[in-house]
């Protein structure tokens, strides 16, 4: 099949992630830095006569659960049209790790649909439809790197830090985000959401983040026990001058940033040791990339 648009889908890391308190609807307060990554699934798509949404790609899950198709959905009802669009999914991002690779597929979905209509929807619409998909949907609607706050709904756009490489190791271990916050609310290690701790991160940030002591992820404190693979990654990566190594959003993917690539390299060398794991070398993204039309 000719596809007549395409637009990458890049995924993110979580340079920091602190849970703060369970809020009345359920969802946990956050202060995050996600930064994208040049790792990044393609969506081809093509309008059809067939008043349908259809998806070709490898999912674990149906179609009618497909974020793409949910943010499909919503995009032709929010415009009273019948639907009309194939999707076809080149997807190169490891699925279920932290990576947010399904939140990005759904947002880079939102971008595309509305470029082929010619931008019919508001930035406000297209932003209520992307977090009413998820909370880390949103992020991937703005800039390349950003302060994430409230359940993901706050995104404050951030200077991207250049000069880093960065790996990225999932070990094929599935985490489910909920399972993951329930044992960090087991594990007691919820933090306060105060302005205080939001001033030490942005500093840290803004003033250059060589030095990453103030960084964190709660989740990698709260699994530590259960999961030995963040300890033996961890270790790896730093003992290969990573200047930073931690868990992304609720696992199971770790990264590490490394000032020099050969050192990444050597890191990747060491850990591609044990088969399960997939590793990929990239470089931190300053925007999401624009939807391109396919000129034949
Ligand atoms: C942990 C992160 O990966 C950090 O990037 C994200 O905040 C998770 O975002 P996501 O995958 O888009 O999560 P959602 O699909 O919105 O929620 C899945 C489940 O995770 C829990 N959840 C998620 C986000 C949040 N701020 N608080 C929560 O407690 C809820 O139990 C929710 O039912
Ligand atoms: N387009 C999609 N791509 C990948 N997974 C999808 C998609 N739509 C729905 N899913 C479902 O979402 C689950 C989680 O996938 P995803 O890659 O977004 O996880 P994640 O990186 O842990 O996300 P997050 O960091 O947002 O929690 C998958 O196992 C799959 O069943």
């Amino acid at each position: 099949m000719k596809y007549e648009y395409v637009i990458n889908s890049p995924c993110k890391i979580n340079l920091h992630l602190d849970v703060h308190n369970k809020r009345r609807d359920g969802y946990h307060n956050l202060t995050s830095i996600f930064q994208l990554i040049s790792l990044q699934d393609r969506i081809y798509a093509k309008i059809n006569n067939t008043k349908t949404i259809t998806i070709v790609g490898d999912f674990d899950c149906s179609l009618e659960d497909n974020l793409i198709y949910k943010a499909g959905k919503k995009f032709y009802n929010k415009l009273g049209i019948k639907e009309e669009i194939d999707f076809c999914i080149e997807k190169n991002t490891p699925s279920g790790g932290g990576l947010g690779g399904g939140s990005s597929n759904c947002a880079a979905a939102l971008r595309l649909l509305n470029t082929i209509y010619n931008k019919p929807l508001s930035d406000k619409e297209l932003f209520d439809i992307a977090l009413s998909l998820g909370s880390d949907v949103p992020f991937f609607l703005g800039s390349g790197t950003a302060l994430v706050q409230g359940r993901g709904e706050i995104v404050t756009p951030l200077n991207t830090v250049k000069g880093y490489h960065v790996l990225v190791v999932n070990p094929s271990i599935h985490i489910s985000t909920a399972k993951a916050f329930s044992l960090l609310n087991d594990a007691g290690v919820i933090t306060e959401n105060s302005s205080q701790n939001l001033g030490c991160i942005k500093d840290t940030y803004t003033q250059g983040i060589d030095n990453f002591s103030n960084f964190k992820n709660s989740f990698e404190i709260a699994l530590f026990s259960d999961y030995t693979f963040i300890n033996d990654i961890k270790t790896i990566m730093l003992e290969e001058g990573a200047a930073m190594a931690a868990l992304s959003g609720s696992g199971s993917t770790m990264f590490g940033l490394f000032k020099h690539k050969s050192d990444s390299q050597r890191a990747k060398d060491r850990l591609t040791e044990n088969r399960q794991y997939k590793i990929f070398i990239v470089e931190p993204l300053e925007d999401f990339p624009a939807t391109e039309k396919i000129v034949f």
